[in-house]
This record gives C-alpha cells, sequence and structure tokens, in this order.
C-alpha cells in the first residue's frame, strides 16, 4: 500500500481529514503534528503526504515504546530492580500511594457506605505472560475474588471479550464487562446484594437479547473484516499475533523483535486507512483496534453502577482496579464523580488518574484478602499481618495464604 508516488502536496489540514487520521486516536497523535504542524488557515509550510504518514507511524510507535515499560534491570546481579530501590518509584509513590499501606484509611472513608469492586483482568489478576492464551489466574487469586464478591457487588471490566475473560476468570457470582466494557450483561434479580445479578452462561451473544448491552453491536461485522485482514497483513512478521475480542481487535507486538515494530506500526496504520470508523489505542506491547464511539471502561463502570442501584455517589464507594491505559478511562470518571478509587497496579511511575497504587498482582490478591467488611480474617494487627503476608509470596508471585 505505498502511496507515496501518487501523493500530492498537502498544504491544508483539511486534506488530510479521515480516512488518513480518522482511524488514528487523538492519544496517538504527536504533540507536535496537532499544535504546530497543522495550527491554523495561516499555516504555509508544504507537507507531503509521505512525511505525515511518517509522523503518525512514529508517533505510533514511541506509544508502542512506552506502553508497557521493563523494570531496571540489575546487570551486576542479573535480576530486576525492586521498586523500592527505584527513586524514581519512591517518589510516585508518595503521589500514588500503596492502596495497602492507606487500606485503613479507605476503610474508614467506606463506613456506612456500600463498596462496589470493580476488576480489570490482564495485569491485574492474572500476571502479563507473553502468551495471551495463558495468562490464567492462580487458584488462590479466584479464590481471593470469589471472597471479596461474597461481601460486594464484584466486576470484571476486560479488554478480552466477555466470553474469553469468563473462561479465565470462571466465576459466576461476577459482573463481566467485556471489550473494554463493550459488551455488558445485567440481567436475572439477585438477593444477595439487592440488585441484579450478571450470569453470564445464560446469556447467547446475541445483540437483540434484551439482557445484554452491546453498544458497538453494528461493528461486528467490520470487527471480523478488519480482524481477517489484519491477521493476513501481519503473518509474515515473526510474533505478531492478533487476538479477535468480540468488539475490538488486538494486534500483539510483544513477541516480535523490537526492529520489526516500525513495521507494525505501519501495517495496523495502513489497513486502518480503509475503516475510518475504527481507531487505534495502545495497551501494554498490544495495539487496539476499537470503534470510534464515545464508550470506554469508565463509561462501563458508570453503567454497571447505575444498572446495579449504586448510583449514589454519597453512598456508595466504588473501587477500581487495573494496570493499563484503558483502566484510565474508569480511574478519571471516579475522580470526576469525587467518590470511591482507582487503583493502578504498576511497578514503574506513570501518570495516573488513580489515587492509590499495588505493585503487582500478588498485591492485588493481598488487598482483597484484607478485612473490608470490619471482620478480621487473620488474627492480629492488621500491620503485622500485612508484613507477613508479604513475606510469603509462592514461585508464581502469588501469595499462597488460604483463606479460613
Ligand atoms: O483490559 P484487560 O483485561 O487488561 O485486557 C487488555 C489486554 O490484555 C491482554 O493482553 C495483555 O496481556 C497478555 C497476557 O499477559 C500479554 O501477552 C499482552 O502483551 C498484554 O497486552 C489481552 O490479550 C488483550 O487482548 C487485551 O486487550
Amino acid at each position: 500500500m505505498d502511496m507515496s508516488s501518487s501523493s500530492p502536496v498537502i498544504t491544508d489540514p483539511a486534506a488530510i481529514s479521515p480516512p488518513l487520521l480518522g482511524g488514528m486516536s487523538s492519544n496517538l497523535m504527536p504533540f507536535s503534528v496537532m499544535s504546530g504542524g497543522y495550527s491554523g488557515p495561516s499555516m504555509s509550510v508544504s507537507v507531503s503526504r509521505r512525511q505525515i504518514e511518517e509522523v503518525i507511524v512514529n508517533g505510533l510507535l514511541d506509544a508502542m515504546k512506552s506502553s508497557s515499560p521493563r523494570k531496571k534491570h540489575n546487570l551486576a546481579f542479573d535480576q530486576d530492580n525492586s521498586p523500592d530501590d527505584d527513586p524514581a518509584y519512591s517518589a510516585w509513590m508518595s503521589k500514588c500511594p500503596s492502596a495497602l499501606n492507606s487500606f485503613k484509611q479507605i476503610v474508614a472513608n467506606a463506613q456506612g457506605r456500600k463498596i462496589a469492586v470493580f476488576l480489570d483482568y490482564d495485569g491485574t489478576l492474572s500476571p502479563i505472560v507473553d502468551d495471551p492464551d495463558k495468562a490464567f489466574m492462580s487458584p488462590a487469586m479466584r479464590g481471593a475474588v470469589r471472597n471479596v464478591a461474597k461481601y460486594f457487588p464484584t466486576a470484571i471490566v476486560s479488554g478480552r471479550s466477555r466470553k474469553k475473560v469468563f473462561d479465565f476468570v470462571k466465576l459466576k457470582e461476577l459482573y463481566y464487562a467485556g471489550s473494554h466494557g463493550m459488551d455488558i450483561v445485567t440481567s436475572v434479580a439477585n438477593s444477595e446484594h439487592g440488585t441484579e445479578k450478571l450470569h453470564p452462561l445464560n446469556t447467547t451473544d446475541q445483540c437483540k437479547e434484551a439482557n445484554l448491552f452491546q453498544p458497538a453491536c453494528e461493528f461486528l461485522p467490520m470487527i471480523d473484516e478488519v480482524t481477517r485482514t489484519l491477521v493476513e497483513v501481519t503473518s509474515g512478521i515473526e510474533g505478531a499475533t492478533v487476538e479477535n475480542n468480540k468488539f475490538c481487535v488486538s494486534v500483539h507486538y510483544r513477541n516480535v523483535a523490537d526492529k520489526d515494530w516500525k513495521t507494525v506500526a505501519e501495517l495496523v496504520k495502513e489497513v486502518l486507512e480503509a475503516f475510518p470508523r475504527l481507531k487505534v489505542t495502545n495497551g501494554r506491547m498490544v495495539l487496539e483496534v476499537r470503534p470510534v464511539i464515545d464508550w470506554d471502561k469508565g463509561k462501563a463502570v458508570e453503567f454497571l453502577l447505575q444498572s446495579l442501584g449504586l448510583d449514589e455517589p454519597e453512598n456508595v464507594i466504588p473501587i477500581y482496579i487495573g494496570d493499563d491505559r484503558t483502566d484510565e478511562d474508569a480511574f478519571k470518571v471516579l475522580r470526576q464523580r469525587n467518590c470511591g478509587y482507582g487503583i493502578l497496579v504498576s511497578q514503574v511511575p506513570k501518570e495516573t488518574e488513580a489515587f492509590y497504587s499495588l505493585r503487582d498482582p500478588s498485591e492485588v490478591r493481598l488487598m482483597t484478602l484484607l478485612p473490608c467488611d470490619g471482620v478480621p480474617q487473620f488474627p492480629g494487627e492488621m500491620e503485622e499481618t500485612l508484613a507477613t503476608m508479604k513475606k510469603m509470596k509462592g514461585e508464581d508471585g502469588n501469595l499462597f495464604l488460604v483463606l479460613a
């Protein structure tokens, strides 16, 4: 798809309207292009289409490079440095403190209010692994989430398809929002929390079904088509894989050699030129192609709170735990509503709208084991319990304490 030979010279920003830019999310556009290059009608700089494409691909590439920062490696000991050794991480923690260390305060603020729990899946409940099909959550984590759901309405909000994330989590008592919140089911009266309860297995995958909320329903054929095209064009790139998540598609480059990342960016950009109603955002070493609709994980959280009858900010404390950029939309909503807490899972400092942080899924599990209902699940002072638990990490990085 080399368009350079026939490309005209462009001097008018309107001339680069969709499809060339329509498929690129604004958060992937390099700032200099938006602010400097095409800032107004008086601009007279001539820019070739090729140069514009180069800038777009480079913007995408920069986003790809920064999408999943690696922990610093300590060459002397051939091991990753702990965040404890990193002054930048410690400085960041003063802005985004550990949710574990702030747990007493969180519980104190929640007194007399209902808690609703929202959990991202990859990187939050399961460790990040090379093969997306093997991102299993540990039985211990499953037990912890099951326990949380006994006390609080609990939802999984994932970029995966709803079916796939359910297959990993396997807990019928939870609510599930798949495809970055574009696939939600609310159904079946449930007495436990006095709300509607989702039963993912009792539903079919048809948009017309009354208990399904699928705001991107009309995009299904387009997503299938773009998936096929992406599979085809990336087939020659070693390590690249394409995952159909029903209302969005993931192009994984975690296992692609760095030298080929630019090619991945170029190919995705080229494919999206034919799909101006789709955009691309980036997650942890993944390019996520999704419909250009005003819907995201933040909107999904608002939708779920409303459908579950938990839409009173003064009476409800939503807690959202996630590790990725798409989770920022949910953190933002909680900040704007001035209720609840976003908790970012990260081992490196990141720009975030979250209030608190946790380092990894093992700390997420630790959090779920704490006595949110005021009834301690473990003997002794919470600090002592925490200190002990922190030392008890199993081989998979998850804690192996078993709930009583
Ligand atoms: O919203 P999430 O539940 O966090 O889903 C976001 C993406 O997660 C998965 O990809 C990520 O995890 C993989 C397994 O650990 C890893 O290999 C990949 O590099 C990560 O980006 C999932 O495969 C994607 O489809 C989701 O969009």
